[in-house]
């Protein structure tokens, strides 16, 4: 079986209702109805192509995308899109540009620092697009370190205004997307001096440009940074860099929702928490790791189909395999595939916990502010990290032809790998949850008992006194053949016990040290192996949980049970040695392990397709030769070069000049 066959005749093999597993994906009807209109919407209008994008210089690459953000605005308005409608649409587009900005940063920073009489005044005219903002918060020197930043925000009684200035080279704002050339105002953040007093850093609302003529306004400096990695890319964006000269705003540009500057420079503390200054961040993190199982669930349907539309070697009766079913191909490509249903998931609870934790603010509840943090940069880190490597593994996994722009992954890669860097470099957010887990081991024995997703601290206890021998876990005696992986409770208490462990043996290195921010430096590169532990034990657990729920249609459940297990069982094998080295599983479980994975594979196998389907990706959205609906991949890849500005002409640009002299040369010599 060839080409436009092969994809049909997969399709035919599927044990499980995909149209329910398409709902399952989108998190409800509703949800997948109004995806799936979006989607339809995009790719039938031509003004949302994308396929040259690769081609295009800078300049016509960026005015493509202020062509298409503001056509996409035009098309919200006339349609009359819900915010819930408008956001899919954004997504199909699937171009970074200012306006991600504009409702990802700069609206949210308003919402969740400003006052009730600032969020009047600015949130209306940033909803209608009659300002257009960006969050300016990194500096050319500091980004991670955000109270390390340089810019300055000195009251000024006397007119009732603050005075913006840079006062270094690096204190210049430099990466805020939306900034270089499109912004017209920003959230900047800088130090806040009243009456010669330093109180830390708090953000601002600054014009940046004229509304008349777009030109800066006087003592403002500002650009683009210039071309980033790939093509097209991440290039579509404008991230710029900015610089104040003494730049008055009125004393209300301050957000005072966390802290009040009167007229006479007094600070007044409001009972909301320091830390909400963050909180546009916590925010975005928690839209990173959806956007996480979009990226590498894209990147899988391409692997995906193409490996198996793909043939190399073993032809007994005449055709050969398809590379899909070489045991090391379903290796490296069912846990991507189990992966991305496992962060589709994680993603749905993370989002209920940040609206959990935004109701609780707004009551004046700050108690699970913390552990909101430590889930959104914990797993922000891990599924982007996870997602990237995933990208470029299949590449990989499609052979030379997955290196071709045309197969869709290398911009894929270049346009997701910056994920594990903006919002919080990975480490430095892995940091930020293993001092999560430090102080919340160091609470165990004063009686605190922890809560939520460190409740499995709690009950492990006894571990506090280091008895961490095989025997005080009950999954030793529990696992005996491969098949017993497959009990929740069992891989639950698999996990829990590893991350306990590893927590609890960190915390007592942690106590050897004199100082403990010295201890916390030195253990640094073991503690972020814990609060991977843990964070990969939170993905585990909420796909446990989503099991458990009530899951309509054909065999669909029983789709989502063998990922689940795939995902864990992988992760397992992936960190042996902390399994093992804690005492968790014996050698033989682990070998166990392993069998029922290979086991679990082959039912993957016929099922493949159908759960990429399941996406529910147009042809538009993947933008994919390798990973077309239809498997027609080698016609498509062969006129797709035909398209390449080199073959414009037989002859090269440059052939008169270079070639040809050359080849003369060479001629002339050998004649010699
Ligand atoms: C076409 C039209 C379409 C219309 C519709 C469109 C719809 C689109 C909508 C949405 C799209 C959304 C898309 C968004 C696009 C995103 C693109 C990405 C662009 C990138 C932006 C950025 O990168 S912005 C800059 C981000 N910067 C960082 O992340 C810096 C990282 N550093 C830090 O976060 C902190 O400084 C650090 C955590 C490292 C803390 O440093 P440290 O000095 O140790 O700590 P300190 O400051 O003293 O605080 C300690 C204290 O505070 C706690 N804490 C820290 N952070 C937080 C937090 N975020 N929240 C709560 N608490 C926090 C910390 O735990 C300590 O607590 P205690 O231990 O003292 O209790
Ligand atoms: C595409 C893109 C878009 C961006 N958009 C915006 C935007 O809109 N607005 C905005 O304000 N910013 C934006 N940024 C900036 C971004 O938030 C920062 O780059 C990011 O927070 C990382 O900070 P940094 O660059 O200072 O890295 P650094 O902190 O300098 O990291 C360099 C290295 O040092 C390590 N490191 C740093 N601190 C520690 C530590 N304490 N312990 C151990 N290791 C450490 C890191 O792990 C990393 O390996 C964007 C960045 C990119 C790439």
């Amino acid at each position: 079986m060839e080409g436009v066959d092969i994809l049909p005749h997969e399709r035919s093999k599927t044990q499980f209702d995909v149209d329910a597993m398409k709902i399952v994906w989108a998190g409800s009807r509703h949800a997948f109805e109004v995806s799936d209109r979006m989607a339809r919407l995009v790719a039938s209008d031509p003004a949302f192509q994308k396929d040259n994008r690769s081609r295009l210089g800078r300049k016509e690459l960026f005015k493509n995308t202020l062509r298409k953000a503001t056509y996409a605005w035009k098309r919200i308005l006339e349609l009359r899109l819900t915010e819930e409608e408008a956001g899919r649409l954004r997504f199909f587009v699937d171009e970074p540009a200012f306006t991600d900005l504009h409702w990802g940063m700069f609206v949210p920073a308003i919402k969740g620092q400003g006052t009730e009489e600032q969020q009047q005044k600015w949130l209306p005219l940033a909803y209608k697009m009659q300002i257009i903002g960006c969050y300016a918060q990194t500096e050319l020197g500091h980004g991670s370190n955000v109270q390390g930043l340089e810019t300055t925000a000195t009251f000024d009684p006397d007119k009732d205004e603050f005075v913006i200035h840079s006062p270094t080279l690096t204190s210049s704002k430099w990466w805020p997307g939306g900034l270089g050339k499109v912004s017209t105002h920003a959230v900047v953040y800088a130090r806040l001096i009243t009456n010669g007093e330093e109180h830390g850093v708090h953000g601002f609302i600054v014009q940046l440009r004229s509304l008349d003529d777009h030109m800066p306004l006087p003592g403002i400096t500002i650009g683009d940074i210039g071309m980033k990695f790939g093509n097209g890319a991440y290039n579509t964006m404008d991230n710029g860099v900015l610089t104040f000269d003494h730049v008055r705003i009125p004393r209300n540009q301050m957000l005072m929702r966390v802290l009040q500057v009167t007229s006479e420079g007094k600070c007044v503390q409001s009972n909301v928490p320091r830390q909400l200054i963050y909180g546009t961040m916590v925010f975005v993190r928690q839209t990173i790791v959806a956007d996480a199982s979009s990226a590498l669930s894209r990147a899988v349907c391409i692997a995906t189909r193409y490996s198996a539309v793909r043939r190399q070697f073993g032809s007994q009766d005449g055709v050969e395999t398809q590379v899909i079913d070489y045991k090391t191909q379903q290796n490296r490509l069912f846990p991507l595939l189990a992966s991305a249903y496992a962060f589709r998931f994680v993603g749905e609870w993370l989002k209920w916990l940040y609206t959990d934790v935004t109701q609780r603010l707004q009551a004046n509840d700050f108690s699970t502010l913390p552990e909101a943090h430590a889930c959104t940069a914990g797993l922000k880190s891990l599924t982007t990290t996870a997602t990237a490597d995933a990208i470029e593994e299949c590449r990989k996994l499609c052979g030379g032809h997955g290196y071709l722009c045309a197969s869709g992954l290398p911009e894929l890669f270049a346009v997701y790998v910056p994920a594990c860097t903006y919002e919080g470099d990975n480490v430095v957010l892995l940091l930020q949850v293993a001092r999560f887990l430090m102080k919340t081991v160091s609470q165990l024995g004063s009686g605190k008992k922890p809560i939520g997703t460190t409740a499995y601290l709690g009950r492990v206890q006894d571990l506090m006194q280091c008895r961490c021998e095989v025997q005080t876990v009950g999954i030793i005696y529990s696992i005996n053949a491969a098949e017993d992986w497959l009990k929740p409770s069992v891989m639950l208490e698999a996990f829990e016990a590893r991350s306990a462990r590893m927590c609890v043996a960190r915390a007592q290195n942690l106590g050897k040290f004199a100082n403990p921010e010295d201890g916390f430096a030195e253990l640094s590169a073991d503690l972020v192996e814990a609060a991977v532990a843990h964070c990969q034990l939170i993905v585990v657990s909420k796909f446990l949980d989503k099991l458990q729920q009530d899951i309509p249609g054909n065999g669909v459940k029983q789709q989502l049970q063998n990922l689940c297990y795939i995902y864990a069982l992988n992760l397992l094998h992936k960190h042996l040695g902390d399994f093992l080295s804690t005492g968790c599983i014996t050698p033989k479980q682990a070998s166990l392990a392993n069998d029922q994975l290979r086991s679990l594979y082959s039912q993957v196998r016929p099922n493949a397709i159908a759960l990429v389907d399941a996406f529910n990706y147009t042809d538009h959205y993947l933008g994919s030769v390798l990973g077309r609906y239809d498997g027609n991949v080698y016609p498509k890849l062969y006129e797709e070069a035909w398209k390449d500005p080199l073959n414009d002409s037989v002859l090269p640009d440059g052939y008169n000049e270079y070639i040809r002299p050359l080849l003369k040369q060479q001629l002339h010599n050998s004649r010699l």
